[in-house]
């Protein structure tokens, strides 16, 4: 499986997109989140909503969803089908009615499954998006009381929704067979509702080599080679997995 991250900013930055991403395997296009910016990154990178398989999402917040609403009607308007939407169970609901719900309905048009073909995934077990893509979704803390899942493809890459430090849950992950994580990561500290630089320098070097950083501000600059063993990830970038 191949990673390009459309956007690796944090929801303020104005630099760097929303941190959405592209995952390709084979020949299925995953689009991990769908952020305020991501209908123009995409664009950007040259693959059209209709090229896209399905969207996968962490959490309601805007840099994560803020997208849903064009990528509905681009595909019920323009292309004329669904599409396919993978989200853990307990995230439907409140996405169509604290989110999406104002700006889709229209007369009968008026539940989340009018305009997506909604998958509906439980945390904790294993799926499979298409040959060779699994996922399993882990419920990771971020904000008190609003549920949010960060992914675990193929056992070996975990990729954070939006979370607070766990170096529990790393070291744990590293343990387990994971060889690569993409951390949200807020430059500056306190942390609060994300990992901050100074939280994730407290791992070990032998966890450290395997995390790559996304999610920050506009400060990116005055941080590189200030990261210790962990990468960035920069945007645009296709990796291989
Ligand atoms: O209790 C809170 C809730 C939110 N926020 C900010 O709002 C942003 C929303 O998107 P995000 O989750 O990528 O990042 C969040 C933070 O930057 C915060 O600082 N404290
Ligand atoms: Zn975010
Ligand atoms: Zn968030």
């Amino acid at each position: 499986m191949y990673i390009t991250m459309l956007g690796t900013g944090s929801a303020f930055a104005k630099r760097y997109n929303n941190n959405n991403a592209l995952i390709e395997s084979g020949n299925y296009r995953l689009l991990v989140d769908c952020g305020i910016t991501l209908p123009k990154a995409l664009h950007d990178h040259g693959v059209t909503f209709a090229e896209i398989d399905a969207v996968l999402i962490s959490h309601i917040h805007a840099d994560h969803v803020g997208g849903l609403e064009e990528l509905a009607f681009q595909m019920m308007f323009k292309y004329g089908r669904k599409p396919r939407l993978f989200i853990e169970e307990s995230l439907a609901q409140p996405l169509w009615e604290h989110t999406l719900r104002g700006g889709l309905v229209q007369g009968e048009l008026n539940a989340l499954d009018h305009f997506f073909e909604v998958r509906p995934l439980t945390h904790g077990q294993t799926y499979e998006l298409a040959p060779g893509l699994h996922v399993k979704l882990i419920k990771t803390e971020h904000i008190p009381g609003k549920d949010s899942y960060s992914f675990l493809f193929n056992e070996t890459f975990f990729y954070t929704a939006d979370m607070v430090f766990n170096g529990e849950l790393l070291t744990n992950l590293v343990q387990a067979g994971v060889t690569t994580v993409y951390h949200d990561c807020q430059l500056e500290s306190p942390g609060v509702v994300h990992a901050c630089l100074d939280e994730l320098l407290t791992l070990p070097r032998e966890i450290q080599d395997h995390i790559y950083l996304m999610h920050y501000g506009d400060a990116l600059e005055d941080y590189r080679g200030k990261t210790g063993a962990m990468r960035i990830v920069e945007q645009g970038e296709k990796h291989k997995l």
